[in-house]
Formats: C-alpha cells, structure tokens, sequence
C-alpha cells in the first residue's frame, strides 16, 4: 500500500505555480503509524483548584482559588493526567516556593527517567501499527520540553525500544507546542531525502514537573498554566515508499509540504524559560485575539506556492483540521478567523477535552483522532498548525491515505 497508494496530483491554481505535487507520486512522506501515551495518574478538571490548593498548601488564598477555578470551568478541558502526583511535593517540597528556591536538579532527576519511558510506551504502539520490527527504524526525532541532559531521552528511549546502535537521533528541547510539529517537518525531509529511511518521531512531556509550583498572584499566567497543561506522549513512524513496496505497511496520511511562520513584534506573548526554580513561563492573554486578527493571513501565505485544492465554494471547510488545542480560545479564535463550520476542530476539542494541552505531543494526539473520525466521503486534504513561542505557527499540508483506497 505504502508504494502503490501515492498522494494524487495537487491540481494547480490558475497562475500554475510550480507545486510540490509535481514531485513523482510516492516521493513523499506518509504517517505509516500512530501511538500515544498517559501516565496512570488522572485529575477531573472540576475537582483540579480544591486538589492545586489543597497539595500546595494553599486554602487560605481563596480568591486565587476561585479565579483558578473560573478558568478551569472555561477551560473546555474535562480531565487531564499527569506524572506529577500528591506525593511528588511531600518528596519535593522545593518544588512549591518558585520564587528563587533552588528545585531545578530535583525536577530534571525526575524527568531524566519519566520522558524516555512515556516516550517508549507511545512508540511502542507506533511502531505495532506500522507493522516492522524496531530494528528497520533507520532515525529518530524526539521533543520534550521536559529536559535538558545530555545524552538525553533519545538515547534512553533509543535503549528502551531496541533500536539499531546506528539509529541516527536528532533531539529537540524547548519548542514549545509546536515541537510535535516540528519533529514531523524534520522526519519527513529525513525521510524524503534518504532512500529507505523509517523515521521514528516522538514527543514526551511531563513538563508539569519542571513548572509546578504554589500559586502567585504576581503570576497568574502560571496559575493559568496549572489549569491548561497535562503530561503524555505521541510517536509516529514516517517513510517514503520509494518504489520499494512494503505490503505490510499501510499510510495513513502523506505530508504534502511543511511550513513555519513567526507573526511579527509577538517574541514575548508566549516564552519559557529554564531557571534554577524550574520552568519559568509567561502566556499572554493577548494571544487569542493576535490569532485571531493574523492567522488567516500566515495560513494563506503558506499555503500560496502550494495551489492546495479546496472545494469550489468551501473556502476553509474544504479541507479537514488538525489544529493544536493550545487552549480553547486558541481553537475558538482560529475556528472564527478561519470561517470554519462547527465541528471543524472537533478532534482538536475532543483531546483537549480529555488531556488538556500536552505541548509537542498534543498534535499526534490529535491526529488519530483525525483519522479515527474520518468517514466516506470526508474531505482528502487538510492542514495541521502547531501554535507556540515566537509566536510561531507551524504548519503541514495533509493527504488523507484513505481517501485513496
Ligand atoms: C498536576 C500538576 C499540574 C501543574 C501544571 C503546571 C504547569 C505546566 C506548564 C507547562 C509549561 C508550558 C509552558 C508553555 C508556554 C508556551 C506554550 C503555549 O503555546 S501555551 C498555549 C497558549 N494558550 C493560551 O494562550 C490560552 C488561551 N486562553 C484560553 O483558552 C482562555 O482564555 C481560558 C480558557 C484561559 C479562559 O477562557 P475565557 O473565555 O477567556 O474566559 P474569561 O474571559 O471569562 O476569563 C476567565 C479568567 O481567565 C483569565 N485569563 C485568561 N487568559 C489569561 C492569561 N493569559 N493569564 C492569566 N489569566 C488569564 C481571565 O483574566 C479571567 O479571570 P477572572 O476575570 O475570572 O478573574
């Protein structure tokens, strides 16, 4: 399937710009598998301020509590698992006080282990659905924003999988939630540029650990924070079917063309940082309008050397979404800018709904949901974005492998 079942001709639009899809069917990557991955420990969104300001012996700040919990009632999220549990701050209660308090050591030992091992479990499922053994994995992409060791968790997880000592890893810290994207963009130029390569993408992150801390109204970007980010994994295992078929494998997208933006003058409405006390972070609460007045315009102009078809008439809704769900006025202003039907973002509510957002992992999350609702008759083309730090926006055109067969 993987070599016979290349993406169709993207048709040109009428000024015939030169298009990626000129390329020779089969030369481009394609998701040849997904997994993902949870710690066990699960939090109800409705129960999460009592829980924050009970663990972090914090009751008495009952104002903060009730804002926190504002937040979390707007939040669209319903449930969220973490690495994080009760008993990490009665091992680490450093990790409480984030102002000055060295607790930085104490965190990363913690995600030296929990980013490689998530990773693992996600991959392992990954690499189940694409049906080889991990052996003929050629490369590895990792992102976290859950470390900073080196040798880090793509060795480890290089380890924990089996992989061949020759892998060739590539590790990318601190991207934010658009690292899941990134590391797609990078395995699919290894992929279409080295004849045969299965590249093994994964992202880990456990990042509450390296932010947690106790509330602080000098800070409420962090207590926002609390409310929005939950911990798992996502892996995916890309290849090119390079005229060599491998029955076993099976597509489930083909990544037509990968882009990034940086919308201009907005370097510090979202940042991070790593500090003695852990994760230091800053969320503007500017960024839902500055994506709702600009993501239109970054959209189109990535999208204009490409002649991407749309369906005459459907404007945005004639493609299927993969958008990272940042948070929900993130999904709500992209949806309104965009012009996008309801249930346009569905897959992207539903993750959030049920993990919160998980940084870099979060987008692989998404799109098994994609393809787990895809339906006869469901639009072939579609777009994943990656919103994070800069503010950057990332972005892959998407055929669906099924609309194919
Ligand atoms: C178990 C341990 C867990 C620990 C977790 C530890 C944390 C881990 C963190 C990991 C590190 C990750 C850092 C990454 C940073 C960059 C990555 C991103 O891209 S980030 C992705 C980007 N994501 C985003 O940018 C989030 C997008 N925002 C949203 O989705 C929504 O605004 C909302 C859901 C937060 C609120 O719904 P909405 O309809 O707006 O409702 P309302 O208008 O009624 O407001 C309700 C209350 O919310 C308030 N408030 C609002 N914003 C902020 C703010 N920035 N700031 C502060 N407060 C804010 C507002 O003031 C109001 O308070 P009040 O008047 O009631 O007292």
């Amino acid at each position: 399937m993987a070599a016979t079942h290349g993406p169709a001709s993207i048709p040109q639009d009428q000024e015939s710009r030169p298009s990626p899809a000129q390329r020779p069917n089969d030369a481009f990557a394609a998701v040849l598998g997904i997994g993902t991955a949870n710690p066990a420990n699960c939090l109800r969104q409705d129960e999460y301020a009592d829980w924050y300001f009970r663990v972090t012996k914090s009751d008495h700040l009952t104002t903060l509590n009730n804002k926190l919990k504002r937040i979390c009632e707007k939040s669209g999220i319903k449930k969220r698992h973490f690495h994080f549990t009760a008993q990490t701050t009665a091992d680490h209660p450093e990790f409480l006080d984030r102002r000055g308090v060295p607790s930085l050591d104490g965190r990363l030992g913690i995600t030296q282990d929990a980013v490689p091992e998530l990773a693992a479990a996600a991959a392992a499922r990954a690499i189940a659905e694409w049906g080889r053994p991990a052996t003929d994995i050629t490369h590895l992409v990792v992102t976290t924003n859950s470390g900073a060791h080196a040798p880090g968790a793509d060795l480890r997880l290089a380890a924990l999988l089996g992989l061949r000592p020759t892998v060739q890893r590539t590790l990318l810290y601190l991207h934010g939630c658009f690292g899941g994207c990134s590391a797609l963009r990078v395995a699919k130029d290894l992929a279409e540029n080295n004849r045969g390569a299965r590249v093994l993408v994964a992202s880990s992150e456990v990042s509450t650990l390296l932010a947690f801390g106790g509330p602080d109204e000098d800070h409420l970007d962090a207590l926002l924070a609390t409310a929005l980010f939950g911990d798992g994994a996502g892996a995916a295992v890309i290849g090119v079917g390079d005229g060599d078929p491998t029955p076993v494998e099976r597509p489930i997208f083909y990544m037509v063309s990968a882009s990034q933006a940086t919308l201009p003058g907005t370097e510090r409405a979202l940042y991070m940082q790593l500090g003695r006390s852990g994760l230091d972070l800053g969320i503007s609460a500017e960024v839902p309008a500055l994506l709702r007045g600009t993501i239109k315009g970054c959209v189109a102009d990535m999208l204009a050397p490409l002649g991407l078809p749309v369906v005459p008439g459907a404007g945005w809704n004639g493609v299927f979404w993969a958008v990272h769900p940042g948070g929900r006025a993130i999904l709500d202003s992209c949806e309104a800018a965009l012009g996008l039907e309801a249930g346009k973002l569905a897959a992207s509510r539903h993750v959030l709904s049920e993990y919160g957002n998980m940084l870099g992992s979060t987008i692989f999350f998404v799109l098994d949901e994609v393809r787990r609702r895809r339906q006869e008759g469901d639009c072939e083309w579609g777009l994943t974005l990656g919103i994070g730090p800069g503010v950057t926006v990332e972005m892959m055109v998407l055929q669906s492998a099924s609309s194919q067969d």
